[in-house]
């Protein structure tokens, strides 16, 4: 944590660290708290004194009718990999029987205010920060690297033929960007240049406007409509992509706007993501109702949106469990989550987010696909751009599904989501480093 850290257009492009292939996620508070990691083994109780005040933090101290389900030990998907049968059983709420009882009651009235369990309070890191270009750039340099690497490779002193231009094909679809996008590149090499000498450097121009042409349409920000008290956004995503995270930050954004925030810790399956949110909480002055670790997500999501409107929040922002995207009864659990929410607020939520790993590579394409389907997904959030020789899946997922992309990651520290712009991007992962 002591690194110097690069600014953000140096990071997303400019990163030589090795990214190993997605491993299992360690749930960690990353530099919110730096001095105090949350185990990933089961959680356990917490002892520290509060430090969070009574106030601030609105726990929902229910005892829980259900036994606290095993700690989530998932791994994110690889490409190749397909989830098996071996997971742990999810929340309560995944159980069929439960969900029906559920949906029967009327919704859990809230309880009285209790003190949050003790959290250290984040320490601010101070360190040196470049622009957001610098930034996104020096994040995806492995990306960039890698590209321009095997660019220049394929186009030293060669004429553009048809084998330069199957090669660089190869080269484009490797990177990530999607069939589509390397023929559009190629196509509009072999149009313009056909038989002429091209250097690498015109092949990243063509690239970078390529690119562009793409993320254009997509790079639009989160909108939050002030006629919806509370506007009600959800957050969704495979374990590990970002979601609480993200929540953090984007509440640290609209708090910062002046607008008036309440997060949802509806993770209810990690105990460290309840911790984590509260850390947020207390570090942004926003209230944060939570219960205990294996508490039914949907009951919790429901107390949230009743809160938010009684308090006239400007903005709610719902945490949920991570979940593989091929797990029918998780996804099931999530779309329950939706169903209660709207028995109180029948437009919500008005936003559902879904954050995507960028080192998960092509499986996102079928999370987006399948969060779209089954939660009904508004808008897109990219993490860790940073490291990742991946960034090009970006550019297949706008191609194809055309959903907004409103902020990328390229880092843990609050600073480093970022509405997105897709000519940053664009020059970024075609090897501009000039801000
Ligand atoms: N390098 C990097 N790390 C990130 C970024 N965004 C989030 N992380 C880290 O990724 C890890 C997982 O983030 P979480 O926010 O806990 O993910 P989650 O989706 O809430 O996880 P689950 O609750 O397990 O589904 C944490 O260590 C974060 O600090 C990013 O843009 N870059």
């Amino acid at each position: 944590m002591s690194e110097k850290k690069p600014g953000f257009f140096k990071r997303l492009f400019g990163g030589q660290v090795e990214t190993p292939p997605p491993q299992p996620v360690k749930p960690d508070l990353g530099p919110i708290a730096p001095n105090h990691p949350i185990s990933p083994e089961p959680p356990e109780p917490l002892t520290e004194d509060p430090i969070i005040e009574p106030s601030q933090v609105a726990s929902v101290d229910e005892p829980s009718e259900h036994e606290l389900p095993p700690e989530d030990d998932r791994e994110p998907p690889s490409d190749s990999e397909t989830p098996d049968d071996d997971f742990p059983p999810g929340p309560p709420e995944t159980d069929p029987d439960y969900v029906d009882d559920l949906e029967d009651t009327p919704g859990p009235q809230p309880a009285p205010s209790a003190p949050a369990p003790a959290v250290e309070q984040p320490v601010e890191e101070t360190k040196p920060r470049g622009s957001w270009f610098s930034r996104l750039a020096s994040g995806l340099k492995r990306s960039s690297d890698q590209l321009g690497g095997s660019i220049a490779g394929i186009f030293t002193r060669r004429k553009l033929d048809d084998e330069t231009l199957e090669d660089l094909e190869d080269v484009l679809i490797q990177a990530d960007l999607g069939i589509d996008t390397a023929t559009a590149i190629t196509e509009s090499l072999r149009r313009d240049r056909y038989e002429r000498d091209v250097s690498a450097e015109d092949v990243r121009g063509v690239l970078a406007q390529e690119v562009e042409k793409v993320l254009k349409p997509v790079a639009q920000p989160l909108q939050i409509d002030t006629g919806q008290k509370p506007f009600i956004i959800l957050m969704v995503g495979v374990n590990g992509t970002g979601k609480t995270t993200t929540i953090g930050k984007l509440t640290q954004k609209l708090t910062a706007e002046g607008r008036s925030v309440m997060m949802a810790a509806g993770d209810t399956f990690r105990a460290a993501a309840i911790e984590q949110l509260q850390v947020w909480g207390e570090r942004t002055g926003t209230p944060v109702i939570s219960k205990p670790a294996g508490s039914d997500a949907s009951g919790l999501a429901y107390e949230a949106v009743e809160r938010a409107t009684a308090e006239k929040r400007d903005v709610l922002i719902i945490d949920t469990a991570g979940r593989l995207q091929n797990r029918d009864e998780l996804m099931g659990e999530l779309e329950k989550i939706i169903r209660v929410i709207k028995k109180l607020s029948p437009d919500a939520p008005h936003a559902v987010l879904l954050t995507l790993d960028a080192t998960t590579g092509q499986n996102a394409l079928s999370q987006v696909e399948i969060f779209g389907k089954r939660a009904g997904v508004t808008g897109l959030v990219m993490t860790k751009l940073d490291g990742t020789a991946r960034g090009g899946i970006l550019v297949a997922i706008a191609n194809r599904f055309g959903l907004p992309v409103h902020f990328i990651g390229v880092g843990e520290g609050v600073d480093d989501l970022e509405p997105f712009s897709a000519s940053d991007f664009a020059r970024a992962i075609a090897g501009d480093t000039q801000a």
